[in-house]
């Protein structure tokens, strides 16, 4: 494709009701006017000059864009049109109805170990495609993990404005995501890795089985804190009662100081509370 389209939007696409908002972006319902299907269109406000800090740089939606371009998995949004105008770019995208991971989270409180396993096979599959690209993430957190449908756990991983193509030798310190879910490297500005999303799985995997988040503090500076201490436990039996060790292993082998000591995809891929061997295993 083409990097942009220069013709109008309202042109193609019928604009629909907002359904969702970034920090610099709004995200609406649109149809494609010669086939009446619905996409989500992610309308991104540029930067209007280097020295401003609102809006977003071209040269980062343009990398977006080109990583987008790059992936296609069925746990992964597609892109399928876009459009440059004077002060936006519009990302025409695979429209997602399931709603946020957050909001299921939400609702749910949390889920069983076969239900919360299966989620996360579901995002590493997603994850597998990008590293055996040496693309990351680096913004991985379940605002980012939309469902399909509430009937499944089948999801798709959106919002790649802060992803990253990892080239060997290249180092990259300068992104910062969500303060529960980044990793010790991030807080310190060490280098990054594909290994720097695996930490975001252990965070994840333990919301996801519990409902707590494992570092979250009273402010930044305290969840920061407890992220660069790794300070997070199983301790709390009200939460963690009935969580199998296999779980708890799965998490200990990601929530680790050093990125190369956390388990990869295709460890985690490959790891008994994910791929259960035999029957005894696989989780109650
Ligand atoms: C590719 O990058 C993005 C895709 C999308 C996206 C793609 C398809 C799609 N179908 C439905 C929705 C949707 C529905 C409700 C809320 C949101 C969004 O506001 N929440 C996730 C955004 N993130 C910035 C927390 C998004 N989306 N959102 C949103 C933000 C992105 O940065």
């Amino acid at each position: 494709m083409a990097m942009f389209r220069t013709e109008s939007v309202e042109e193609f696409y019928q604009i629909g009701e907002d359904i969702g908002s970034g920090q610099f972006s709004e995200v609406k319902k649109v149809t494609e006017k010669s086939t009446g299907k619905d996409y989500a269109g992610k309308f991104i406000r540029k930067r209007r000059s280097t020295a401003s800090r609102r809006g977003v740089k071209r040269e980062d939606i343009v990398r977006e864009v080109s990583i987008l371009e790059e992936l296609s998995h069925d746990n992964i949004i597609s892109l399928h049109d876009a459009f440059e105008l004077q002060k936006e770019v519009v990302l025409i995208l695979e429209l997602v109805t399931g709603g946020e991971l957050f909001h299921y989270l939400a609702e749910e409180d949390h889920v069983n170990e076969e239900v919360a396993a299966q989620f996360v096979k579901k995002i590493l599959e997603a994850l597998k495609h990008m590293h055996d690209r040496n693309i990351c993430h680096l913004d991985l957190k379940p605002e980012n993990i939309m469902l399909l449908n509430r009937n499944t756990q089948n999801i798709m991983l959106i919002d790649f404005g802060l992803s990253r193509r990892i080239k060997p030798g290249e180092d990259i310190r300068d992104i910062m995501g969500t303060a529960e879910f980044v990793a010790p490297e991030i807080i310190n500005f060490e280098p990054l890795s594909l290994n720097t999303d695996m930490w975001a799985i252990g965070v994840i995997t333990y919301i996801l089985l519990s409902g707590l988040s494992p570092f979250l503090g009273d402010d930044q500076q305290e969840t920061y804190e407890n992220v660069t201490a790794i300070n997070y436990s199983f301790e709390d039996d009200d939460f963690f009662s009935s969580t199998s060790e296999l779980a708890k292993d799965f998490i200990d082998h990601l929530l680790l100081k050093d990125p190369r000591k956390r388990a990869t995809v295709d460890q985690c891929l490959s790891h008994p509370w994910i791929m259960p061997r035999s029957k005894k295993q696989k989780v109650q």
